[in-house]
């Protein structure tokens, strides 16, 4: 049998200390290896999307490869198995495969399901002709369904195949009928007859541990040469396995071209399969067996769409916006009874929390991306110095009383300058974000509750009912949907790092509001003693 056309020179014989697991040579120089792997699949058509060319798609996308795909057959399919196919005329595939290799370098070729005789010799012309670096041939036969996707007379043709491939990935059932043997019953027997495949073929196999029982789902890389390299795998407890011989295949030939070593192109791709198995509950696809989520690592690393950073947020301080309303402080000070002391102690803290609330808005400014985030922050902190502290003043003036920043500013403002500090411009707008956020459901609730009670009376009756008129603000809400904005579009441009380091900011700074509106009960009662005349 002859050796796959290759682009690589043979590698030098290994060591005999190395013998029982060789590390397979490169097929290529790495540095060689084109940026997006130019990966054509020669398959069927799976309209679940699952299996066949649409899988090998997503496969060698997520790869970072550039797919393309000539149609061998077209199936009838969904998740619980294969309906119908149809298949059409081989010297179409044959017109597919020819304008292909007439304009595009191809860099690894992934065959998949070629249904009759005449389909794999037109593969097997083409590929004698083109001669691709890297062919894997995945012998799709039977899918997991247990229909069968090839016709026994085709079996022949499938050998002659394997001469042009560089892999092939049966698994159990196929390998069986490749070696004319009964289905390998033990992990063992698969690998013996994986031996003998690759040594009559002078190709590596893989052989897949997917259909055996188990809690492990091993794989087995052998070589031409005898090598046995295995490759451990956790089995996945998950019915979605539709596809992953063909994603497999289709992952190890973008792989290899970069990589030009067949083992680390396995490690990789068994690794990123068993992830692919993990995440694919959320797909929710069919109620047979489901695909994988090709993209579980793309999209855990992506940046959150529209307002979902914001959203996650906002539940994430759930229990901090529950206990804010729980707490005797903003109960007292809706039903009006809360102690004046207290109220007194709350404004003068406030007064002096603002003035430094002010700063880091005012470096929140300064780190601005573009000039209109920057205006919006020079004005809120403009805004927290001119409108508020007079507010205060002028409530403190009727409450005289003056102390020192409290121990609960201290520690609020303490985080907030240290974010400021030494922090990213997203993790500065996040940590400021919850006096903005909060503020604005604490004034929208407690002014709904006064209308209620009060009937949108003066506020007379209320001892704090002009306060809690001026509490909920229609051009404070638009600030505050402006700052959730702005935090959003800096969690969508920011890495998954920045993002944890921003919500770990804004976590905090809901953390300290709370602290902040139970700080009178604690406090309040030292505050004559640093009453200053
Ligand atoms: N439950 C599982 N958990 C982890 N890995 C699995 C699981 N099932 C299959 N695999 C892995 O998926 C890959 C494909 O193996 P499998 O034996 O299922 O191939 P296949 O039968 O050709 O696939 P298909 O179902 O697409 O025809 C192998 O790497 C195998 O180890
Ligand atoms: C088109 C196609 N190819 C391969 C498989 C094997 O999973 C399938 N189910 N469908």
């Amino acid at each position: 049998m002859s050796q796959p056309p290759t682009a690589y020179q043979p590698p030098p014989a290994p060591p005999a200390a190395s013998q029982a697991r060789p590390a397979a040579p490169p097929t290529r120089p790495t540095s060689a290896a084109p940026r997006h792997p130019r990966v054509l699949s020669i398959a069927g058509s799976d309209p679940s999307g699952g299996a066949g060319i649409q899988a090998d798609i997503k496969s060698i996308s997520a790869h970072g490869g550039y797919a393309m795909a000539a149609v061998t057959a077209l199936t009838a399919q969904n998740t619980r198995g294969v309906q119908d196919v149809h298949v059409p005329p081989a010297g179409f595939l044959a017109r597919q495969l020819e304008s292909l290799s007439a304009d595009i370098s191809i860099d690894a070729v992934k065959i998949g399901m070629l249904a009759n005789a005449e389909v794999m010799d037109v593969v097997g012309e083409w590929l004698a002709k083109t001669r691709p670096p890297v062919v894997v041939l995945d012998p799709v036969m039977v899918a997991s369904s247990g229909d069968a996707l090839m016709r026994e007379d085709a079996r022949t043709a499938l050998l002659r195949l394997l001469a042009h491939a560089h892999l092939a990935t049966p698994n159990i059932a196929e390998l069986a009928v490749l070696v004319g043997e009964p289905e390998a019953a033990t992990w063992e027997a698969a690998l013996q007859q994986g031996k003998s495949l690759a040594a009559a073929h002078g190709t590596h196999v893989l052989v897949k541990g997917g259909h055996l029982d188990g809690d492990d789902c091993p794989d087995a890389l052998l070589g031409p040469d005898g090598s046995v390299e295995v490759f451990d795998g956790p089995r996945v407890g998950t019915p979605n396995t539709h596809g992953t011989g063909c994603s497999l295949s289709a992952a190890l030939a973008t792989l290899q071209v970069r990589t030009g070593n067949w083992p680390a192109s396995v490690r990789r791709a068994k690794d990123w399969l068993t992830g692919a198995l993990r995440e694919s509950g959320p797909l929710s696809v069919g109620h047979g067996h489901g695909p994988l989520n090709h993209f579980h690592e793309l999209w855990a690393s992506a940046g959150p769409a529209g307002d979902d950073f914001s959203r996650s947020l906002w539940s994430d301080i759930a229990p901090q916006r529950e206990a804010i309303f729980g707490l005797a402080f903003i109960k007292e000070l809706a039903a009006g009874t809360l102690d004046g002391q207290h109220f007194a102690y709350y404004l003068a803290q406030d007064a002096q929390y603002l003035s430094a609330y002010a700063r880091v808005l005012a470096r929140a400014s300064a780190l601005a991306p573009n000039e209109d985030e920057q205006r919006f922050w020079a004005a809120g902190a403009q805004n927290c110095l001119a409108v508020e502290l007079s507010l205060h003043r002028d409530w403190l003036s009727r409450h005289p009383l003056e102390v020192a920043m409290g121990p609960v500013t201290r520690h609020y403002v303490n985080h907030l300058q240290a974010v400021a500090y030494s922090g990213s411009y997203g993790e500065v707008a996040a940590a400021v974000l919850p006096c903005y956020w909060l503020y604005a459901e604490v004034g929208r609730v407690l002014h709904a509750d006064y209308l209620k009670h009060d009937g949108g009376a003066t506020g007379s009756a209320h001892p704090y009912g002009e306060w809690l008129q001026s509490y909920a603000d229609d051009a404070f809400a638009q600030a505050t949907a402006r700052a959730v904005a702005i935090v959003d579009a800096a969690a969508r441009r920011g890495s998954p790092l920045e993002r944890d380091r921003m919500r770990a900011a804004f976590v905090q700074s809901a953390h300290d509001e709370v602290d902040f509106f139970d700080a009178p009960r604690l406090y309040a009662w030292l505050a004559p003693l640093a009453r200053r005349d």
